[in-house]
């Protein structure tokens, strides 16, 4: 099992959220629609009733054949997690907030597989969380982006009263974060855009999903818009800048160079990178996923071969990513090793695709 998760489509829910309607008739549709993580949160329930939950959404995810790319977490509840996993239930996590169960103490019952998420919601907390020792944690949770009924002590982000400031600080929050960063609070379609573009790998809701009249359709909206807008949006420099990738340069490097804009600024880097853990057994793979499943996350072009993965795009976006796959797989507390190869080169693009067709053009010849 890879401890790898995708928190980029993430339903948080419980029985107080859904109007009435089961809670695992509300994940299995959202499932269908492409959800990649899941979280009870169920405040008002007793364990044996979270237990119940939870051997539902476990089963529903396996039914809907998702095991392996859905991971499935329980907020705050650490009895509840050890429960249902003690009675053979698959709950692959928890969640917990800074006044909750110290994250150390989740690893520790947990063990290294879990998924441990952690909330916060300033820039001096990601400091803190940047002081803990790496494979504690897997990703940060951050809001609230927006006022929000389901959650009674929210706190927002700060300066969040104005849009464009809580944007600005989620996009230092994703800047200084070690760690994956995913948005929630109150957030809707129409936040997406602004959330892929600050850094966010993800976003989480309850309400937009779970109360929604038709969960299904609310859901295939978040989820295929977020695709859309990380989609032709590079990942995000040091800077955090927008810098955005035309998808045309992409593909067709004949429409590339007629592209001048960003001529000045622009540095065309062809990527060649391995990563890979060591000390860890003989069998490598699930540890190469996690690094691998950041390069293709990121949205710029990618091809992963048997010993390597080649990726292309301007200089500080490939940089960043190369460094994010890297560091997914030290915080996940595994010595990491690296090498790299990179051929930085002016006035051209999509070298991924020409190089190769390139070299088969002549070989085709040559056959001839
Ligand atoms: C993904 C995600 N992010 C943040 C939270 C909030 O957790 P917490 O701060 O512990 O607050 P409660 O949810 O327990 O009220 C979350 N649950 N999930
Ligand atoms: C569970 C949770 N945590 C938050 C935080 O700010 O950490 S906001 C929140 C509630 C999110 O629900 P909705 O999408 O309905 O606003
Ligand atoms: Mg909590």
């Amino acid at each position: 099992m890879s401890r790898y998760c995708d928190i980029s489509s993430y339903l948080v829910v419980g029985p107080e959220d859904t109007h009435g309607r089961p809670v695992v008739d509300i994940v299995r549709v959202a499932l269908q629609a492409g959800i990649t993580m899941v979280q009870l949160r169920a405040k008002h329930s007793d364990a044996k009733a979270m237990i119940a939950l939870c051997e539902q959404i476990a089963q529903c995810i396996a039914q809907e054949g998702k095991q392996e790319q859905v991971k499935f977490v329980v907020d705050d509840r650490l009895d509840v997690v050890l429960a249902a996993r003690d009675a053979g239930i698959r709950v692959d996590g928890i969640h917990v907030g800074q006044s909750d169960i110290p994250v150390q103490v989740c690893r520790k019952l947990l063990g290294p597989d879990a998924i441990v998420g952690l909330s916060a919601h300033t820039v001096d907390l990601i400091s803190m969380i940047t002081e803990l020792e790496p494979g504690i944690i897997d990703y940060v949770g951050a809001g609230a982006l927006h006022p929000t009924s389901s959650k009674a002590d929210a706190h927002l982000i700060e300066n969040a009263s104005e849009d464009s400031h809580a944007l600005a600080d989620i996009a230092a929050l994703c800047h200084v974060c070690p760690y994956p960063v995913v948005v929630g609070g109150g957030v809707t379609v129409a936040d997406l855009p602004q959330l892929a573009q600050a850094g966010a790998q993800g976003w989480f809701v309850i309400s937009a999903i779970a109360g929604a009249d038709d969960p299904y359709r609310a859901a295939s909206e978040l989820v295929s818009t977020w695709r859309e807008v990380t989609k032709d949006t590079s990942t995000p420099d040091q800077s955090h800048e927008v810098s955005v990738i035309d998808s045309t340069n992409v593909v067709d490097s004949a429409a590339s160079t007629a592209k001048t804009d960003d001529k000045d600024t622009y540095i065309n880097t062809l990527a060649q990178v391995a990563i890979w853990p060591v000390g860890t057994g003989e069998e490598l793979s699930s540890h190469v996923a996690q690094a691998v499943a950041i390069i293709h996350q990121s949205g710029l072009p990618a091809h992963t071969h048997a010993m390597s993965t080649d990726m292309e795009g301007d200089f500080p976006n490939v940089m960043h990513t190369i460094e994010q796959a890297i560091l997914a797989l030290y915080h996940a507390g595994v010595r990491t090793q690296a090498s790299i190869q990179l051929d930085l080169r002016a006035g051209v693009r999509n070298q991924i695709h020409e190089k190769v067709t390139a070299v088969e053009r002549i070989l085709q010849q040559d056959v001839r």
